[in-house]
């Protein structure tokens, strides 16, 4: 069976101050339907710029990459736009940028009236829907966005990119400005949603512990390149690559030997 995301070759360079860097040289990785790859490594590898070409944000060299079986960087126009909305992203805190007067009801309506997902009488119904799958009550969208907290802001963005009905969710660094409870709290819900819904998820962040808890497999990236791509536990147990022991060495070890 085809892969649903298929990265093939994915070269960019960048001129800095008269320097070229290669951002990335060669990478290459799929996800399978309903899979969630973690991709793991440290500042600088090249994590973000791999998701800002995935997402259309950001022309690459050379490469090519196959989304639901087309040929993703060629589509343009009206015809992307249609695509768009089987490819969803979650950042870090993306709704800090929104008008902080903006309610969370009209922040989850957008998509569903742009996109026209559902007919404009079940709208309401289906945000109340969105709430409760993100585990929040639906008289959280009469709320202020200013009023939610770091944690619920991010399910509120989880709720938004989940209303088009996507296949597969890009989240970079999505949970990194949480606080160790939250975070584990939307890391559990992200499962969830992948149990329940079967969306497929590239997991992007430089937290090793962070990828363990979500990913089935993980790819390691280093100086721009993919050094490493295993099932999960096999890459946390035994990493193979010099960057994959050193993401394994820093995290803190939950358990203790006495001395
Ligand atoms: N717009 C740009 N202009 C010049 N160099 C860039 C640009 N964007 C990224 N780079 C360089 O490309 C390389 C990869 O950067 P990238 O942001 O993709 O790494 P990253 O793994 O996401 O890091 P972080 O976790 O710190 O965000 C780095 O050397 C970076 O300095």
């Amino acid at each position: 069976m085809n892969p649903l995301l298929s990265i093939e070759n994915i070269s960019k360079r960048f001129s800095s101050a008269g320097r070229r860097v290669a951002a990335l040289d060669n990478v290459s990785l799929t996800i399978a339907a309903g899979e969630t790859l973690g991709l793991v490594g440290a500042s600088g590898s090249g994590k973000s710029t791999l998701s800002r070409i995935l997402l259309r944000l950001l022309p690459c060299d050379a490469g090519a990459i196959r989304f639901e079986g087309e040929d993703w960087l060629t589509l343009r126009g009206a015809a992307l736009r249609r695509r768009r909305v089987r490819m969803q992203m979650v950042f870090q805190d993306p709704l800090a940028a929104f008008n902080p007067l903006v309610t969370v009801g009209s922040v989850l309506d957008d998509p569903l009236r742009i996109h026209g997902v559902v007919s404009q009488n079940r709208r309401a119904g289906e945000i109340t829907m969105l709430l409760e799958r993100v585990g929040l009550p639906a008289d959280y969208a009469r709320r202020p966005v200013r009023a939610l907290s770091g944690g619920q802001r991010q399910r509120v963005a989880i709720a938004r990119a989940i209303a088009t009905r996507p296949s597969l969710l890009v989240l970079d660094e999505a949970v990194s400005a949480l606080d160790v409870t939250v975070r584990g709290r939307i890391l559990e819900l992200l499962v969830e949603l992948q149990k329940e819904h079967g969306i497929a998820c590239l997991f992007i962040s430089h937290d090793l512990a962070v990828v363990r808890a979500v990913s089935h497999r993980i790819a390691v990236m280093d100086g721009g390149r993919i050094v490493e791509t295993g099932p999960a536990v096999a890459v946390v147990a035994a990493p193979q690559s010099a960057a994959g022991r050193a993401l394994v060495a820093a995290v803190p070890r939950l358990v203790t030997e006495p001395l």
